[in-house]
């Protein structure tokens, strides 16, 4: 891949990565965006949309409608949406995380995630290792906390927490550094607005009798 076609990150920024299937993209992305851009004092976040998460069995929708319906719903001058994890060609986030500190020397990122995905986190592909490249900056999502709070991964990591009162120093922290932030919840989700869907579309379709 040509260096023009990388997204722009000066030495010295901190960018939030928000990887996701993003199938389709909601307001709780939204909400999480905004809230990390202003606690942990990210220059600017990237969405990474995924080709597909290694752990689940469902395929998400083709990437060129996935990444449109974001970019419409999410804008602001400092997220950026973003296909360039299929375009380095990495799949798991210890890969990404890899190529991007290679291809980003003096950038430091900080790998967004919602509760939900700090509970399951100790199952990703070389988490400790992911840990090393990347702080953690992990979002409140309903009804996950106290799974996350007592994660596998929450746990081996302890002494790496950083309280809410310090989340705007995680992105210039020593590695590995993680923080969990509380914020204002929004109860939506993706395979819920999927379920929406096909229940209209079930509903929608002419009686055969
Ligand atoms: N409502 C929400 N509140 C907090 N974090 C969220 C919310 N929705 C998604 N996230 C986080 O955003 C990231 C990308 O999420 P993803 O694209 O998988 O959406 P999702 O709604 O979790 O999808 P699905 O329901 O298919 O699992 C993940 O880190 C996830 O935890
Ligand atoms: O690398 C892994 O093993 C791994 C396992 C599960 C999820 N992830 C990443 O976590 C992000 C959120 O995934 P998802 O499917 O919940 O949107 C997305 O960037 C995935 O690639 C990564």
């Amino acid at each position: 891949m040509r260096r023009a076609d990388l997204p722009f990150a000066a030495r010295g920024q901190v960018i939030g990565i928000l990887g996701g299937s993003f199938d389709p993209a909601h307001e709780g992305h939204v909400a999480i965006t905004h809230a990390a851009l202003r606690r942990f004092g990210l220059d600017a976040v990237w969405w990474l949309a995924s080709p597909g998460n290694p752990l689940k069995a469902h395929q998400p929708a083709p990437m060129a409608d996935r990444i449109s319906r974001a970019r419409h719903l999410m804008r602001h001058p400092r997220v950026l949406v973003t296909d360039l994890e299929a375009r380095i060609g990495t799949r798991y986030t210890a890969q990404t995380l890899r190529r991007l500190v290679q291809l980003y020397p003096g950038v430091r990122f900080v790998w967004l995630m919602g509760a939900d995905n700090l509970a399951q986190f100790h199952r990703w592909e070389d988490w400790r290792g992911i840990a090393d490249l990347a702080a953690l900056g992990v979002l409140a999502r309903p009804g996950q906390q106290m799974a996350a709070l007592n994660s596998v991964a929450a746990r081996v990591l302890s002494s790496a927490r950083l309280p809410q009162s310090a989340s705007a120093r995680l992105g210039r922290a020593p590695l590995p550094a993680w923080c969990f932030v509380t914020l204002p919840m929004v109860d939506a989700s993706s395979s819920a607005i999927r379920a929406a869907q096909r229940l209209r579309v079930t509903t929608a379709a002419p009686s055969s009798t």
